[in-house]
């Protein structure tokens, strides 16, 4: 398999480091094309795979991986080697299937799929669609290419939208959670960094719980708070000011944000 990234941007650059570092693809066989020098460049850094200064030198790839932001897609898909039916794999936020299969070349089989950041430490988490030619075989390459990463799970096309407001959006919402409760620390009178790294391990603590055990999250939660003791008094403030309703909402927001770039 010859892989042509096209787009060599933060996800792009993400998930080829994750996959190269896993073992399940080589440096040597993946080249990377953007119109900006300097992505390139650091994208050559990151991975140790190559880069092209035009996107007719991946002519030879057999599959290939879309990174670039959904408003550039067409553009890029335009400029793409007619001359042979290539696998092409979506990472655009939004771009559905039949879009995606319009604006390639006529015999493209493709695979829409929606990964995220944390895939660059090993913990992605996607989640991909077949388009109406792809095959078994497509399958597994998007689930070996995104399952080197992380978790990978096949679903219909019309849970992909859901999937980028909870999973691929998410991230960003972990973060300022994380952010939020060093904050907490400092202002209860801890040091910054070590705020932030009690912070960073109890989510990564309280995730790991919840994979590893099988247990729902609110029975887990009923194990941290003691009748009448400090849980229960952070759980009321958190009731208070909303946080169930704002995560909930934040990826309802996201997801209709996918619909609306699907629209153009
Ligand atoms: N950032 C994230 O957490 C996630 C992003 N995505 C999707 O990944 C895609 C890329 O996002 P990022 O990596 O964050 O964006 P980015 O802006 O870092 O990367 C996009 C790259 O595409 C390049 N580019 C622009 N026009 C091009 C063209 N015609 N041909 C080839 N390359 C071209 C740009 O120079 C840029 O380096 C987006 O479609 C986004 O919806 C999906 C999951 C998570
Ligand atoms: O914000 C975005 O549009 C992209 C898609 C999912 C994560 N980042």
């Amino acid at each position: 398999m010859e892989i042509g990234v096209i787009g060599c941007g933060k996800m792009g650059t993400a998930l080829i480091t994750g996959a190269i570092r896993s073992g399940a693809i080589e440096a040597s066989k993946v080249h990377g094309y953007d119109p900006y020098p300097a992505a390139a460049d650091s994208f050559r850094e990151a991975t140790g795979a190559s880069t092209v200064a035009e996107l007719d030198s991946l002519a030879n790839c057999d599959t290939y991986l879309l990174c670039t932001k959904p408003q550039q897609a067409a553009e890029a898909l335009g400029a793409l080697p007619a001359n042979q039916s290539s696998l092409v794999i979506s990472i655009a936020a939004g771009l559905s299937i039949d879009w995606l299969q319009k604006h390639s070349p006529s015999d493209s089989r493709i695979i829409r799929c929606m990964p995220n950041t944390p895939a660059l430490v090993g913990e992605g988490a996607a989640a991909f669609a077949l388009g109406q030619s792809a095959t078994t075989a497509d399958a597994e390459t998007a689930k070996t290419l995104l399952g080197s990463v992380g978790i990978a799970l096949e679903v219909p096309e019309i849970q992909l939208d859901a999937v980028t407001g909870l999973s691929g959006s998410g991230p960003a919402f972990v973060f300022m959670i994380i952010e939020a409760l060093a904050d907490g620390g400092v202002r209860a009178g801890l040091p910054r960094a070590q705020a932030l790294e009690l912070a960073a391990q109890t989510v990564r603590g309280a995730a790991t719980m919840v994979s590893e055990t099988g247990m729902h999250p609110g029975a887990l939660k009923d194990q941290v708070a003691s009748p009448g003791g400090t849980t229960i008094a952070g759980i009321s403030a958190l009731e208070a000011a909303g946080l169930r309703s704002a995560l909930i909402e934040a990826v309802a927001a996201a997801t209709r944000r996918s619909i609306e770039l699907g629209h153009g």
